[in-house]
């Protein structure tokens, strides 16, 4: 990591929801971050903590109510190509096939569409899809569709992947399945990755820091740096150093939580 410049920085940045009637939500409160290119950060914390409201902010689909945000030394102020999302719902078009699905934000964006074909079969190819190009979502699994949706947030080849809770819908060997992929997907695109999970698990296998956060209004508790070896495999889990780091990601939530956390081993 280059600390100079990183690809993605957030200075003292807060979110309060108004709402139309009754009192104002806040979400986020004075949240420094900053995440260098190729890096992956997850984020971790208790149910309501504003871990998706931090999501939405790093994607440019809300606005900060106080402090800053830069993407690349830029003030990062809405949506761009430049950032893909994955949602916990990969929410594909039930009247495209998979191929389709994956050029949905060229065509939202108005782009030619035959320069990312080529793009798109080699993701539904890294994503192991390639025999399932002309399917319909309703002929795939959970765990495939939310693969299509990981493709089709990678088509513009993104700075930045945003991925809220990706894998929380699907049963354990398949979260499994795509924890594997998505760690053979940074290896491979080395795409910078900010990942929202409840898994302490699954944060400490995936990150180069996990960040905790405290209960709303969320604050950055701790950073954890995680320095296990690259690449990463499921069998690491087991491993004692793995248990220290998840061991200490659990102690800041209990810290600042009590025993009160939706968090899982
Ligand atoms: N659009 C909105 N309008 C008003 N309040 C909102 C809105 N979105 C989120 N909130 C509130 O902001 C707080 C943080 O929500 P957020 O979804 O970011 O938390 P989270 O940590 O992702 O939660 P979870 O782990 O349960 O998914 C919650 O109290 C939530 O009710």
């Amino acid at each position: 990591m280059d600390p100079a410049r990183p690809l993605v920085s957030l200075r003292g940045v807060s979110k309060t929801y108004q709402a139309k009637k009754g009192t104002p939500v806040q979400a986020l409160t004075d949240i420094s971050l900053d995440i260098a290119e190729g890096e992956v950060v997850t984020l971790v914390g208790p149910s309501g903590c504003g871990k998706s409201t931090l999501l939405r902010l790093l994607g440019g689909l809300h606005m900060p109510t106080e402090g800053e945000m830069l993407l690349a030394g830029q003030r990062h102020t809405g949506p761009s190509h430049r950032i893909g999302i994955v949602y916990q719902q990969p929410l594909l078009l039930p009247w495209k096939n998979v191929i389709e699905n994956v050029l949905v934000p060229i065509r939202v964006r108005r782009a030619k569409l035959a320069p990312y074909r080529e793009r798109a079969r080699e993701l539904l190819t890294v994503l192991g899809l390639d025999s399932f190009a002309q399917s319909y979502p309703h002929q795939l699994s959970g765990g495939m569709q939310q693969r299509v949706g990981i493709a089709r947030a990678l088509i513009q080849d993104p700075e930045i992947l945003l991925m809220d809770e990706p894998f929380g819908a699907l049963d354990a060997m398949t979260r499994d399945a795509l924890t594997v992929e998505l760690l053979r997907i940074h290896e491979e695109f080395r795409t910078t990755i900010a990942f929202v999970t409840h898994s302490i698990a699954e944060s400490v296998l995936l990150a180069d820091r996990v960040v905790v956060m405290t209960p709303r209004p969320g604050r950055v508790a701790q950073v954890l740096p995680v320095d296990l070896p690259r690449p990463r495999t499921l069998e690491d889990v087991n491993s004692e150093r793995f248990g220290q780091y998840a061991s200490g990601v659990r102690t800041i939530l209990d810290e600042h939580l009590g025993k009160h956390t939706k968090a899982v081993a």
